[in-house]
C-alpha cells in the first residue's frame, strides 16, 4: 500500500483511495452489518457525515434484538453448530430493564406512547420506537434487507464483504474501506458447566430459547442465575409451575413467592439424577433452564488474530471501539453488555463517523494500545479481570461517556441522565422484579422536564 497522494502520511492511515485522513475526500465507503440499535444510529451518523453507506441486515425488518421470535432453535441449548440460529432472545411478557428515558437517542427521545405509556414498556414498543426512528432519518433506504454477511477480509488494504441474498441463494463480492460491525451479541447461548451434567435426564434450555410459560405447567424448574431474564422467567412460570429453584452466586434475595426457592450455586449432579448446590440443599427438578448470558461471536469477520473474543472481552479496542492495527477502518459499536446501550452507541457513532470524515483524528497506534492496557491495570486494581473488558465500561464508565461527548463537540451527558442511571441501579439491586411498577414516575418525568430541554411525555 502506497503512502498518502498528497502529504505522504504512512501506509497504515492511508485508504484505498491513496488519501490518509486528512486528505482524505471525507466521504468513506462504509459497510455496516446489523440493522438492530447500533447499525441503526451507526448508519444514522455515518449518513449525517456524507459517507456511503450499505447496511447488510439478515432480517427483513429493523430492530434486531427488539424483534420478537415465537420460533425456538432446534438445539435449546443453542450448542449445535448446524442449528438454524435465530438473533432474538426475547419473550412474550418482556418489559424493558431501563427507564425508557435512558433508552433514548440524544436528540429522538423515546416518548410515552398511547400504545404503551409506562415508564419499564413492552418489547414491542421499543420495536415501535426503533421503527419510527429509521422513518425520521430514512435509514431503511441504505439497508439491503435478508442479506447475510458470511465473510469479511482484509485483502490489498481494503475489505472484501461476501453477503448472501438469502432469497436468490447468491453471494455477492464487494469492497469498502471500512467496515463497522453492529451485529449483536445476545444471540449466542452461554452454558453453566456443572459437575455430572451428563447425568441428567431431564430437559436443559437456555434463556435464548424462552419465549411462553406453558410448557412448564407442573414441572419443578431450575433457573440458573439471576440477572433480569432470570428474574422475568421465575415470575412468568411461577404461576404455573409446580416448584421454581433459582440458583444465584450472591443469594441477597428476598422476593417472596409461593413456590419458589433460592439456593447457592449447584455443586453437582449427583447419580440418581437429583442435583445438589453448594448450599447443601438437593433437588429433582424437570428441566434446567441456563440463564447465563450470551457469548460474543463475529463468525463472519476474518481479522488475521488481530482481534480475538476472550470469555467476556473483544480486542483489543481503543475506547471499546477500533482495533488499533486496523483503526479507522474497522470499527465496533455497541459492545458494552451492561450499559445503557442506546446512548453510548449513538455517541460511538459519532466518533466513528467523524474519525471516518477527518474532522477528529485518532492517536498514533502505540498510544492507542497504552490507553487499552491503561484500562486493563484499571480494571485489576478493582479486582474486574480483564476477561471481562466488554461487560461493561467499569471503572471509568463516567470518564468514558464525558470523554465521547466531548470528542464529538458536545457537553458531557445531563446530569439527570447520570442520575436517572444511579437510581437505576439502586433500584435494580433493593427491588429486583418490582422496581418497574414501584417507579416514581413524576418525580422522574418532573426532573427531566424541569432540567433539560429533553421530552418524555407524548
Ligand atoms: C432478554 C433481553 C432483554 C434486554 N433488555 C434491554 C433493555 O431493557 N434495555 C436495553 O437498553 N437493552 C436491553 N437488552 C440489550 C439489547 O440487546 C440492546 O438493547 C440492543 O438490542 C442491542 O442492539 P445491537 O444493534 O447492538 O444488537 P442487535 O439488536 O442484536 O442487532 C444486531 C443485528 O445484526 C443482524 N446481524 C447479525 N449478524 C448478521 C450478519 N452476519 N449479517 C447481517 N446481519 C446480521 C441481526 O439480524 C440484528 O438485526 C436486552 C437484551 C436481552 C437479550
Amino acid at each position: 500500500m502506497a503512502e498518502c497522494s498528497v502529504c505522504a502520511a504512512p501506509p497504515a492511515t492511508v485508504s484505498f483511495s491513496r488519501h490518509c485522513l486528512r486528505h482524505a475526500n471525507r466521504s468513506v465507503k462504509v459497510a455496516v452489518i446489523g440493522a438492530g440499535v447500533s447499525g441503526l444510529v451507526a448508519a444514522r451518523e455515518l449518513q449525517r457525515e456524507n459517507h456511503s453507506v450499505v447496511v447488510f441486515e439478515q432480517n427483513d425488518v429493523v430492530g434486531g434484538n427488539w424483534i420478537y421470535d415465537p420460533r425456538t432453535e432446534s438445539d435449546p441449548l443453542g450448542l449445535d453448530p448446524n442449528r438454524e440460529t435465530i438473533h432474538s432472545s426475547i419473550y412474550v411478557s418482556l418489559r424493558t430493564n431501563l427507564p425508557r428515558a435512558l433508552m433514548s437517542f440524544r436528540d429522538f427521545p423515546f416518548l410515552r406512547s398511547r400504545h404503551d405509556p409506562r415508564t419499564f414498556p413492552s418489547h414491542e414498543e421499543v420495536l415501535r420506537f426503533l421503527n419510527l426512528f429509521s422513518d425520521r432519518f430514512g435509514i431503511r433506504q441504505l439497508i439491503r434487507f435478508g442479506t447475510r454477511v458470511v465473510r469479511v477480509e482484509r485483502e490489498n488494504e481494503e475489505w472484501v464483504v461476501e453477503s448472501l441474498d438469502r432469497s436468490s441463494d447468491s453471494v455477492t463480492r464487494e469492497v469498502f474501506e471500512a467496515v463497522v460491525v453492529c451485529s449483536g451479541h445476545n444471540s449466542i447461548p452461554r452454558i453453566a458447566e456443572i459437575e455430572g451434567i451428563e447425568r441428567w435426564k431431564g430437559f436443559q434450555m437456555h434463556s435464548h430459547n424462552y419465549r411462553v410459560p406453558q410448557p412448564f405447567r407442573h414441572q419443578v424448574v431450575l433457573l440458573i442465575g439471576y440477572r433480569h431474564s432470570a428474574f422475568d422467567i421465575m415470575v412468568d412460570i411461577s404461576p404455573v409451575a409446580k416448584e421454581v429453584h433459582v440458583s444465584v452466586k450472591d443469594n441477597r434475595l428476598d422476593v417472596k413467592f409461593e413456590n419458589v426457592k433460592y439456593h447457592d450455586m449447584i455443586k453437582c449432579v449427583n447419580e440418581d439424577g437429583s442435583i445438589s448446590f453448594q448450599d447443601g440443599s438437593t433437588i429433582f427438578a424437570d428441566t434446567i433452564i441456563h440463564c447465563t448470558g450470551y457469548k460474543y461471536s463475529f463468525p463472519y469477520l476474518d481479522t488475521n488474530g488481530i482481534v480475538e473474543v476472550q470469555d467476556h472481552c473483544v480486542g483489543p479496542l481503543y475506547k471499546h471501539i477500533f482495533p488499533p492495527t486496523l483503526a479507522p477502518w474497522l470499527s465496533f459499536i455497541g459492545i458494552p453488555t451492561q450499559e445503557p446501550i442506546f446512548r453510548i452507541a449513538e455517541l460511538q457513532s459519532m466518533y466513528v463517523a467523524r474519525v471516518l470524515s477527518g474532522k477528529n483524528f485518532l492517536p498514533q497506534e502505540e498510544e492507542m494500545t497504552e490507553s487499552i492496557q491503561y484500562i486493563y491495570q484499571e480494571m485489576e486494581k478493582n479486582a474486574l479481570p480483564k476477561s471481562s473488558c466488554s461487560l461493561s465500561l467499569r471503572p471509568l464508565q463516567t470518564d468514558y461517556k464525558h470523554w465521547l461527548a466531548a470528542q464529538n463537540g458536545l457537553p458531557p451527558l445531563e446530569e439527570w441522565w447520570e442520575n436517572l442511571l444511579i437510581e437505576y441501579f439502586k433500584k435494580w439491586i433493593e427491588l429486583p422484579g418490582k422496581y418497574k411498577d414501584q417507579w416514581d414516575d413524576a418525580y422522574w418525568d418532573g426532573i427531566i422536564q424541569t432540567t433539560s430541554t429533553f421530552q418524555i411525555q407524548i
